[in-house]
């Protein structure tokens, strides 16, 4: 058995663990990717990546810088049709249904499944009409926004930090409280799915341990998948993990049996520093 020093310390009792988190995988699929490629122009930057989240579990994505990741996270809301040279081939299903399929709207897809990028991006508006935005444009009544906002940031933990303020501007809010709102923003459209893309990475290391936190609260809810460059927060955080190398994906599994018994040796590698 190979165990890296780092991952044993995070996961003193990794059998335990994997074995709890073997239930999860009686849940249902949320949503499962087949033979899963993107291409930017000629160049694949994922290839045939058949993996899936289970609901209301977090699956953390992880590997060396360029490997893919991000692309594979984008691609799972269609995020990718925005980039002109970029193509998708494969499937993603949710509930026998390919997301890419012509029929299906891409702005629907993105309202079920919401995304939460690297660096806070607030709308330069207040931290009311950030979260009233959306549900507004599609048709939330006047009288339901108050409510619909103080859900969302009630949901994150930001209420009581806001309350007084919530019509100045949101970009006055610290960077952690800026991330918190946009996942807030996200939540108030009503996604099943929580994509997040290294969502912690601008951050200092308590408005992190928050935002980790945050996760684990709302995974009781939400299916979440998060890219993350930090392994320790996945090994913390997440319930499986996929390894992602050259665009392929090497390993998925349990995260405490992933990080503390790998069964692919580019994996092993990978965790002990010997390259990426
Ligand atoms: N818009 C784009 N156009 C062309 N190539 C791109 C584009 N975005 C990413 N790539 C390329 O695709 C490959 C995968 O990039 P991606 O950002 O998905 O990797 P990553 O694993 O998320 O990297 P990082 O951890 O550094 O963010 C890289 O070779 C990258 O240069």
């Amino acid at each position: 058995m190979s165990m890296t020093a780092v991952e044993l310390a995070i996961h003193p009792t990794w059998n335990e663990e994997a074995a709890a988190q073997e239930e999860l995988l009686t849940r249902k699929t949320a949503l499962e990717t087949e033979d899963l490629s993107v291409y930017y122009g000629e160049k694949a930057a994922v290839k045939n990546v058949n993996l899936y989240l289970k609901e209301r579990t977090v699956t953390a994505f992880i590997g060396p810088s360029g490997c893919g990741k991000s692309t594979f996270l984008r691609s799972l809301n269609r995020m990718n049709d925005t980039i002109a040279a970029a193509r998708v081939t494969g499937k993603i299903l949710i509930d026998g249904v390919d997301i890419n399929d012509a029929k299906i709207s891409a702005v629907n897809v993105r309202r079920n499944i919401g995304m939460v990028f690297q660096k806070p991006n607030p709308f330069h508006k207040s931290i009311y009409n950030n979260i009233a935005y959306g549900p507004r444009v599609y048709g939330a009544a006047k009288k339901d926004l108050d409510e619909i906002v103080e859900r969302s940031l009630r949901r994150v933990g930001l209420w009581d930090e806001v309350k007084d303020r919530l019509h100045k501007s949101a970009l006055d809010l610290s960077g952690g409280q800026q991330q918190r709102l946009c996942i807030a923003r996200t939540i108030a459209m009503g996604p099943q799915i929580l994509l997040l893309d290294e969502p912690t990475s601008a951050l200092d290391p308590i408005s992190t341990a928050k935002i980790e936190e945050l996760i684990q609260e709302l995974k009781q809810e939400y299916t979440i998948a998060i890219v993350t460059h930090n392994m320790q927060q996945a090994a913390r955080i997440s319930d499986r993990t996929a390894f992602f190398l050259m665009g392929e994906c090497i390993e998925f599994d349990v995260t405490g049996r992933l990080f503390t018994n790998p069964s692919q040796k580019q994996t092993e590698d990978y965790l002990t520093g010997r390259f990426g």
